[in-house]
This record gives structure tokens, C-alpha cells and sequence, in this order.
């Protein structure tokens, strides 16, 4: 019998369940891949914003790491909020050791309310320590302003910064386009570290777009635990998340969480 693909997150939990590790479950199991948490910061959240946060022990993120290790080998990984400089390293420094692949980063820095979900100083760290991990870097368009130091306008504005995030060690990076102006539909480019590719959206004219990065992160892993292609990994992605979008919940009276469920039920 064929093995079952694991997929494994390392994120922060959301209470409100539309963003986060619940988010990214949701997702896996809606792929197809068998779902797997270690979980870094438990927030208070709901979709009026973050009311609290607690990181979790270093030691406690590691033991998480090292009992997935012992016994559940992930063939794919996605990390959402890691949140402190010591918890990048630690979980850098186990997927080095261990060689886990298949690995997308999305580099999660604040909420859509505007709440921290990373440290200032743990900016350098993801630089130094996981981004030349990254199989897939899936920054938004102030993430990649944020890791290049450079203000992005443009097109072109883009495609330099996926540049110089292959630079900095990520093997292939999407950038996304939801911060794009409001007239403007969403693309998303993505480069292979020889080309770019257009990941082409319709924008919703929604508010439920809570946990969009981390639900589109979670399904290139997905994707990419199931064997597919970092290139149909990333179109699949690209459709889960429009899906999603496109066929909100209308649960919460702020930014409510997208239909994890839409997708599949379209492809049936
Ligand atoms: N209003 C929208 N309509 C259609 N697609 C969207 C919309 N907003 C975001 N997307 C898509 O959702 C995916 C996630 O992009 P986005 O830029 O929102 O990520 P993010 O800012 O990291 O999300 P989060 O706030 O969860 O961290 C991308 O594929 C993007 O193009
Ligand atoms: C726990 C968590 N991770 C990521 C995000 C970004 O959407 C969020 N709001 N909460």
C-alpha cells in the first residue's frame, strides 16, 4: 500500500481558526495530505484582530520537532508565525540537521488588524537562518519590502525582489499580489530561479480574507507532499485560495475567514 503524504505545520495557533496552524490543517486535509502541527505562539484572535499572544517555550517547540522527527518524517512542511529569533533558529536548525525537504516558508510578520506576529529582531534571523531553506518563499508585497529593503511599485519592482530573495539562499519564491491596489487583480509571480511565472487571479471585493497567506502557503505544501511539481503546486495553490475567497463563510463581523471547503467541492 502506498504511504500516506504527511504534511506538517509550524505556526502560531489561531483561537479564531481562519488563519494559522487551523487554518493550515484545514487545508492539508482538504488536499489530501495528513496533517501535522507544531505549534510556536498560541494567540487569542478572532476576526476583529489579535487580543493576545504566548509564545511557547523554545524547548517545548523543539521537543514538538524532534517527536514528528522520531516517528511521522513530514514529506512536505510549511512555516507560518515562528514569531522570535530564538525559535527561527531552533527550527532552522532542526530542518538542517535533519534534512527535511520540501520546505515553503512564508515569512508571516503582522496580522491583517495590524498585530505583530514577529518580532523585530527576528527579521534578521529569518534571513540568516531559514530563508536558505526555503524550497518556496511566499512573502506579500510589504514581507518582500521588509526582507530586501526595498520599496516595491512595480512589475518590474517585483521581479527584482524575487531576485534578490534567490540571492539570499530561497530556492524559488511567489510574491504575492493581495496588497496589490484595490482596481488591480490579484497575480501572483512566481520565480522558479530561472523564470517568472504569472499566477493570475479575479479579486474578490471581500473582507473575508483572514488566513489567505497562510491557507495558499499551506496548499503548496500540500502539493508538494503529495509529489507534485513546485509549478503545479503553486497553480493548484493559486485555485484553493481563489475558491476559498471567492465562496465566503460569513462567519464574524470583521475579517472572516475564507471556505477551505469551496474547493473540493468544485472539483466533485
Ligand atoms: N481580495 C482578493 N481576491 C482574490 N485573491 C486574493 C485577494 N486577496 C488575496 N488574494 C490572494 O490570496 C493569496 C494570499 O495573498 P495575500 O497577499 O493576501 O497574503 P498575505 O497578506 O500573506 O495573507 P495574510 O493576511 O493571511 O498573512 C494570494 O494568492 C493572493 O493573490
Ligand atoms: C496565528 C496566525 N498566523 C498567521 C496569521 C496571518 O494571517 C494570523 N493572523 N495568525
Amino acid at each position: 500500500m502506498l504511504n500516506t503524504p504527511k504534511a506538517l505545520t509550524i505556526a502560531g495557533s489561531d483561537s479564531g481558526g481562519g488563519a494559522g496552524i487551523q487554518a493550515d490543517l484545514k487545508t492539508f486535509q482538504e488536499l489530501g495530505a495528513y496533517g501535522m502541527s507544531v505549534i510556536t505562539a498560541i494567540t487569542a484572535q478572532n476576526t476583529l484582530g489579535v487580543q493576545g499572544i504566548h509564545p511557547v517555550p523554545v524547548e517545548m517547540v523543539m521537543k514538538q520537532l524532534k517527536s514528528i522527527e522520531d516517528d511521522l518524517r513530514p514529506e512536505a512542511l510549511k512555516t507560518g508565525m515562528l514569531f522570535s529569533a530564538e525559535i527561527i533558529e531552533a527550527v532552522a536548525a532542526h530542518l538542517r540537521k535533519h534534512g527535511w525537504k520540501n520546505v515553503v516558508v512564508d515569512p508571516v510578520m503582522i496580522a491583517k488588524g495590524g498585530a505583530d506576529l514577529l518580532q523585530e529582531d527576528a527579521v534578521e534571523a529569518l534571513k540568516k537562518h531559514l530563508i536558505p531553506l526555503a524550497t518556496i518563499l511566499t512573502p506579500n508585497i510589504p514581507e518582500a519590502e521588509r526582507l530586501t529593503g526595498k520599496s516595491i511599485c512595480s512589475r518590474k519592482g517585483r521581479e527584482d525582489a524575487a531576485k534578490l530573495l534567490h540571492e539570499l539562499g530561497a530556492r524559488m519564491i511567489v510574491i504575492k499580489g493581495g496588497h496589490l491596489t484595490l482596481d488591480k487583480a490579484p497575480v501572483d509571480l512566481f520565480y522558479d530561479g530561472e523564470h517568472m511565472h504569472e499566477l493570475q487571479g479575479r479579486r474578490v471585493d471581500t473582507p473575508q480574507t483572514h488566513g489567505t497567506g497562510c491557507t495558499f502557503a499551506a496548499a503548496i505544501a500540500a502539493e508538494l507532499a503529495l509529489g507534485k511539481t513546485p509549478l503545479h503546486a503553486v497553480h493548484t495553490a493559486k485555485t484553493f485560495i481563489q475558491e476559498a475567497i471567492s465562496h465566503p463563510l460569513h462567519i464574524g463581523s470583521g475579517h472572516g475567514p475564507t471556505n477551505h471547503w469551496a474547493y473540493r467541492r468544485n472539483q466533485a
